[in-house]
């Protein structure tokens, strides 16, 4: 192309797009020009197109603002005075204008050509024009076909979209809800993954818990095996000791039967002895006195035989005188027959005494021959004493041998009584099931029933519940029939056990209203329903009476306590005095702190202690305590059963013979009623009370599981109830339940988890060791509970 610029796409083709609005064209509107600087060069007076001699317009380039500014480039003087200059200027600018101008011209030719060249394109333009046209309307048919078609179709898409539209509604409404319904089913599937790792560490934990709890079942089968074993031979070990206890029991009553034989033949001889001594006696005050008319007699002899010897003498002195007077007749008649006189008076006194010694002299040989008799018969009563005497003390050294036989005998009763408790294990737990009151909700359908297979007899019980019947094997169960006598028989060789200076330890667990008051104290004002508390205490005072006779001297001291929220409150008056009084003191006020000292004794501060020395003051101290339960009562809750009533009973013995002393503890307790806090349906105050009772109940089955696993620690502080009994609940004590039940079906759910419960504490065997061993110091019977 002629002139094209070298400047196309400089800035100065901005004016380019002005002269024909032709982007082509505009490239083509270039100009060469000649520099008009201040040495510009001489465009060539003819002018020719820059095209064809570039050096006519010096080869300068020209653009249409190049053009412009040169045409409004006039020239100008500094002065318009000088002309020269002015023409110089005039004359340069129409130089310049010349060269342009030529250069117009040549471009003006190179214009005509290009459009002569343009219009031949233009007509082959157009004709292909006409073409496309043609194709155009034949495409423009097509496609006004292809738009009906559309048209149709979108017609028909609208119609579709608008249903599609319609079903988008319902589709977003549906994937709101999807969305929803996925946002919530990834929450449940977060919490069932959570669900499921907490599941898989459960699982995990649990299948290390099941090995080891394979490992223990192993184990545990294994001691079971040794158990069985053990316990074969404890019960040849009982069956041996048993029919020792008969042998010994028997030969204790065959010593005391000989001891009271023994006695009575120690008392007839006795007797005998004592009518044998009064007999001697009477017989040696006999003999004084007959030895005192001997000695008298014998003075009268011998003044008899002196007057008579002195009558003799006088006799004599006058028949010499006779015969001197005879002799010397020198005598009148008169002094003769006087002295006749005198001499017959003489000779009758002295015949008169003669008789009298005779008489006397027979008096004194039978005095003497009764002296005699009672002389022999004194030998003979000495002999006899003497061998009294023989007997007397082989009589008392056979008592004395009797009694040490039947104080062995007592140590071997003790001994064996307490192996066989010791074999039928420390905690035992007995089940008593009331009789169905008018006052039960229920409706009294059988829920309970008692197994008669050989080994359940009398120890199984099974709750029926939802169809499904739940078992259960107790020591003992006593159905409904069962007296309060019956049930304290069961529990008799326990109060003995106490006696003997065990610590034990009675509980009766339970519902609300399932029996637990009646069991321990019975009804009152009904002398053959009295429980187990007056019942123990009847045991205790008898059996301490009848010791007596074997030296035994026991003393006994009371305390009554309840402890309700895990405060102890004291249900005896402070002083002895005010015992006699009907007054009732209000011992809240004072605080009562448990305290264990080092031997292992257990005091409650500022708690009443009380001597007991009858059942009569038991049954006051009793009524007493319940009054200030009731007291409490009214003040702090409504149901005696919301607080554990603990009677506590310390028995010290002293043998004066044998100086043993034993000191046992006997604690007997009403527990709070064990409801569960649904069943109770607690809130505020009451929820306070029955959340302290759980955790009173769950301290004490934890204390006991704990005890029989043997644990180094044994959890007695976490409730008051457990640190209270702390000394009487270790393998040393003995310990029964009473689980108390309602036949009632309203009661059903809690009489379930009350079985449970001493299900639980029934598998506790607490002390085994001990017995394995078979050895007990003698100290740990005399501590204090
Ligand atoms: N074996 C039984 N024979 C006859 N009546 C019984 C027997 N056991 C309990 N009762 C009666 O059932 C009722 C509730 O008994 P009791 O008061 O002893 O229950 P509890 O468990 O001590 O209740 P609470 O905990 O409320 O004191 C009482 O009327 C009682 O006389």
């Amino acid at each position: 192309m002629v002139g094209k610029a070298a400047k196309v796409n400089g800035s100065n083709d901005k004016g380019s797009s002005n002269a024909d609005g032709n982007g082509g064209v505009r490239a083509r509107q270039a100009f060469a020009v000649v520099n008009s600087g201040g040495g510009a060069q001489d465009p060539g007076v003819d002018g020719a197109p820059a095209s064809n001699a570039g050096s006519d317009c010096g080869g300068m380039e020209f653009s249409r603002e190049d053009v412009e500014a040169l045409l409004n480039d006039r020239p100008k003087a500094k002065s318009k005075f000088n002309y020269k200059e002015r023409c110089e200027n005039m004359s340069d600018y129409i130089k310049r204008l010349r060269l342009c101008i030529k250069w117009f011209q040549e471009v003006e030719v190179g214009y005509v050509q290009e459009l002569g060249q343009l219009r031949v394109a233009l007509e082959s333009a157009e004709q292909r024009l006409d073409e496309i046209e043609f194709s155009s309307k034949r495409k423009e048919e097509e496609l006004s076909c292809i738009v009906d078609e559309l048209s149709n179709n979108l017609a028909f898409a609208q119609e579709k979209l608008a249903k599609e539209e319609a079903d988008k509604v319902v589709a977003v409404d549906s994937l709101a809800k999807e969305k929803e319904g996925r946002l919530a089913s990834e929450k449940a599937l977060d919490s069932v993954s959570a669900d499921l790792a907490k599941a898989q560490e459960d699982l995990s934990s649990s299948s290390q818990r099941l090995a080891t709890i394979n490992d223990m079942y192993k184990r545990l089968q294994e001691y079971n095996a040794s158990l069985q074993e053990y316990n074969c031979k404890l019960q040849l070990d009982l069956s041996t000791a048993s029919e020792n206890l008969k042998r010994s029991e028997n030969e204790k009553l065959a010593f005391v039967e000989d001891l009271s034989s023994a006695k009575g033949g120690y008392n007839s001889i006795q007797e005998q002895f004592a009518s044998l001594k009064v007999s001697h006696d009477k017989a040696s005050k006999q003999k004084e006195v007959l030895s005192c008319e001997v000695s008298r007699l014998r003075v009268d002899l011998n003044k008899v035989r002196d007057e008579r010897d002195r009558h003799l003498t006088q006799t004599e002195v006058l028949t010499e005188e006779v015969t001197k007077y005879k002799e010397y007749t020198g005598r009148s008649a008169a002094e003769l027959g006087t002295l006749m006189i005198k001499s017959n008076e003489l000779e009758a006194k002295c015949l008169s005494q003669s008789e009298q010694i005779k008489v006397l002299r027979e008096k004194l040989t039978i005095t003497e021959r009764r002296l005699k008799d009672c002389d022999l018969s004194a030998m003979e009563l000495r002999t006899e004493s003497e061998e009294q005497k023989e007997v007397i003390s082989h009589l008392q050294s056979r008592l004395s041998e009797a009694e040490f036989k039947v104080v062995e005998g007592e140590k071997m009763r003790k001994k064996l009584h307490n192996t066989v408790l010791d074999l039928k294990g420390n905690v035992r737990v007995l089940c008593r099931v009331r009789p169905l009151l008018p006052e039960d909700n229920g409706s009294g359908g059988k829920i309970l029933s008692y197994p008669t297979s050989m080994d359940t007899q009398g120890r199984g019980i099974e709750l029926l519940l939802n169809g499904q019947k739940h078992s259960f094997l107790f020591d003992k169960v006593f159905t409904p029939e069962a007296s309060q006598e019956d049930v304290f028989l069961e529990m008799s060789q326990l109060v003995q056990s106490a006696i003997d200076g065990y610590k034990v330890c009675v509980f009766a667990y339970g519902q609300t209203g399932s029996g637990k008051t009646y069991t321990m104290l019975g009804r009152p004002g009904h002398a053959d329903e009295k429980g187990l508390i007056p019942r123990s205490l009847e045991q205790i005072f008898q059996t301490t009476q009848s010791l007596k006779s074997q030296g035994w001297n026991y003393e006994m001291q009371g305390s009554i306590l309840e402890i309700y929220n895990e405060t102890i409150r004291d249900l005896l008056p402070s002083s002895q005095l005010s015992i006699d009084s009907s007054q009732t003191e209000n011992s809240t006020a004072k605080q009562h702190l448990i305290k264990h000292d080092a031997n292992g004794n257990t005091s409650v501060s500022n708690l009443t202690v009380v001597d007991i020395h009858s059942t009569k003051e038991v049954s006051y101290l009793l009524n007493h305590a319940a009054r200030s339960r009731s007291v409490g009562k009214t003040q702090m809750n409504e149901e005696s059963s919301r607080s554990h009533f603990v009677f506590a009973l310390r028995i010290s013995g002293v043998n004066m013979n044998t100086e043993q002393r034993v000191q046992g503890v006997l604690n007997l307790i009403d527990l709070a009623g064990s409801e569960r806090l649904s069943k109770s349906g607690s809130t505020g105050d009451r929820l306070k009370e029955t959340q302290a009772i759980n955790k009173s109940l769950s301290s004490l089955s934890d204390v006991f599981f704990s005890l029989a696993k043997k644990e180094d620690h044994v959890p007695f502080r976490n409730s008051n109830l457990t640190y209270l009994l702390q000394p009487c609940l270790g393998g040393n004590a003995k310990t029964l339940m009473f689980v108390n039940i309602s036949p009632d079906s309203s009661s059903i759910g809690e009489s379930l988890s009350s079985l449970r419960f001493a299900a639980r504490v029934n598998a506790c065997e607490i002390g085994v060791p001990r017995r394995q061993t078979n050895t007990r110091t003698p100290d740990s019977r005399l501590s204090f509970g």
